[in-house]
């Protein structure tokens, strides 16, 4: 199994980028980092080469070399903070639907079908090596309610050795719930669910590359009986919850008349105690003041989904406006509201939504490439309880991270067969900030040649050599 493999001792030596801070991308041309057996990060230099790092480091002389050649630089993983693996096969099919006619019609037929393990199998370990393909080194999950399912999911992302959060998702009313798709009682529901987090720490206890997370799957879909009694279940083992919250008006209309005691959507929440600082909210667009002051106070984390939020055409999230109010954010490709697998393109939407909105409401607004690389992977690393460890180059955090290879255009002009190293050409005058520019704007999987969790290989393409 990938998750068990013993690792080599490896000096990586190369150019090194990583964001630092919220608006600061440091990027180290010369870089050497040594990471141990265990898939920690010993030692970071700047501007050596190899025999310095041997004078320095001389334990580290027999360790393996993996060098970058060409126009390539390391990066850390990305971090995905809310996605459906279910939903994979549905991918850029919802025509002119908005949320709630979008679930009725592509997403509750789909998902229910994941009753049959045979259905499941092939999709969800396809889903597993399309993100690890893309660069996500951690992912959190949502499966179906399917206990058998959902366990399938969490022996994929630890035999493939992807860091993840994998939820059952619960849905007991039959509000937003169909009949051919809910959980039979209040009673099934909690027992589904517990069966299937008790599972995946019998896989793996220390959570170190699956760990459980209760899903309610959003307040419609449940009765509040269901909604607190996950707020006590993921209290009593600790664990991560993951919903979606305030992401179409229509469904908050919904959220009104099904919970009339309750003063907004973010209160049906803090209500049933499932605003932790181990709670997960996904879209998070037309929060009112009280409500993200609310989520601030229970250091609750949003997972911003502008790709599924302009597809559906949900909404612009107001971003800066939550940024600068310190709430934590990551990005989340939420597939098949979101139409591909890929974080650098929630990059990209995330900057867009960002101008769109600037458009209406001023340049301070706009978020910059180097914040929503932040996102990407800092942010993410905290919204899932990873900082500190993931998210970045600094010793003590562990080696996630994705080898990025752009293409070079020969001197003198026009090259054939360019596009063997993907779609970014690169002319030869650019800085490094340029490049890295130019990867988020045009860079796709077939720039991300290799990806490591935890020191180990998860993905490689015929590009790496290492
Ligand atoms: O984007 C979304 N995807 C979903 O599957 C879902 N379920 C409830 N609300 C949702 N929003
Ligand atoms: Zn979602």
């Amino acid at each position: 199994m990938a998750a068990s493999a013993s690792i080599p001792k490896t000096v990586y030596l190369g150019t090194f980028v990583h964001c630092v801070s919220l608006s600061d991308l440091e990027i180290s041309e010369k870089g050497a980092i040594g990471v141990d057996e265990n898939g920690v990060i010993q030692f970071v230099e700047k501007n050596v080469d190899l025999a310095q790092v041997h004078e320095k480091h001389s334990d580290w002389k027999e360790a393996k070399v993996t060098e970058l050649k060409g126009n390539s630089f390391f990066f850390p993983g990305f971090i995905d903070t809310h996605t459906h693996a279910p939903q994979h096969p549905n991918t850029g099919l919802f025509g002119k639907t908005t949320l709630l006619s979008w679930l009725e019609t592509y997403t509750f037929p789909t998902e229910s079908s994941f009753s049959s393990l045979e259905k499941a199998s092939p999709i969800y370990t396809n889903f597993v090596s399309r993100t690890l393909s893309h660069g996500t080194t951690t992912c959190a999950y949502y499966a179906t309610i399917h206990v058998p399912a959902t366990n399938l999911l969490a022996d994929i992302c630890l035999s493939r050795g992807q860091r993840a959060l994998v939820g059952r998702v619960c849905m007991n009313s039959h509000s937003m719930s169909p009949d051919y798709y809910r959980d039979a009682t209040l009673e099934s529901a909690l027992a589904d669910s517990k069966a299937s987090i008790d599972y995946i720490h019998s896989i793996d206890p220390q959570g170190d590359i699956v760990r459980p997370i209760v899903t309610p799957r959003f307040a419609p879909s449940c009765t509040a009986e269901c909604l607190s009694a996950l707020g006590d279940l993921a209290k009593s083992h600790d664990a991560f919850i993951q919903t979606h919250i305030s992401e179409n008006l229509g469904e908050i209309e919904l959220v009104k008349e099904l919970f009339p005691k309750s003063e907004s959507y973010t209160a049906v929440y803090d209500e049933t105690n499932l605003l932790t600082e181990k709670t997960i909210l996904a879209h998070a667009i037309h929060l009112d003041q009280k409500e993200r002051e609310t989520i601030k106070a229970r250091g609750a984390k949003i997972s911003h989904c502008p790709a599924s939020n302009t597809a559906l055409t949900s909404g612009c999230a107001p971003i800066r406006e939550y940024l600068d109010m310190g709430l934590t954010i990551g990005l989340g490709t939420d597939v098949s509201g979101g139409f591909s697998p890929s974080i650098l393109e929630e990059c990209r939407q995330a900057i867009w939504t960002s101008r769109f909105r600037a458009m209406g409401n001023g340049d301070d607004v706009k978020l910059s490439t180097q914040e929503a690389l932040y996102l990407a992977t800092r942010g993410g690393a905290k919204v899932v309880g990873l900082e500190g460890k993931v998210g970045g180059f600094e010793v003590g955090m562990e080696w996630d991270a994705q080898m990025i290879c752009l293409g070079e255009v020969a001197e003198g002009g026009e090259k054939e067969g360019v596009f063997e190293s993907g779609p970014v050409d690169v002319w030869g005058w650019e800085s490094m900030e340029d490049r890295v520019n130019k990867w988020v704007y045009s860079g796709d999987d077939r720039n991300c040649v290799a990806v490591w969790v935890r020191g180990r290989l998860v993905h490689k393409t015929a590009k790496f050599q290492g």
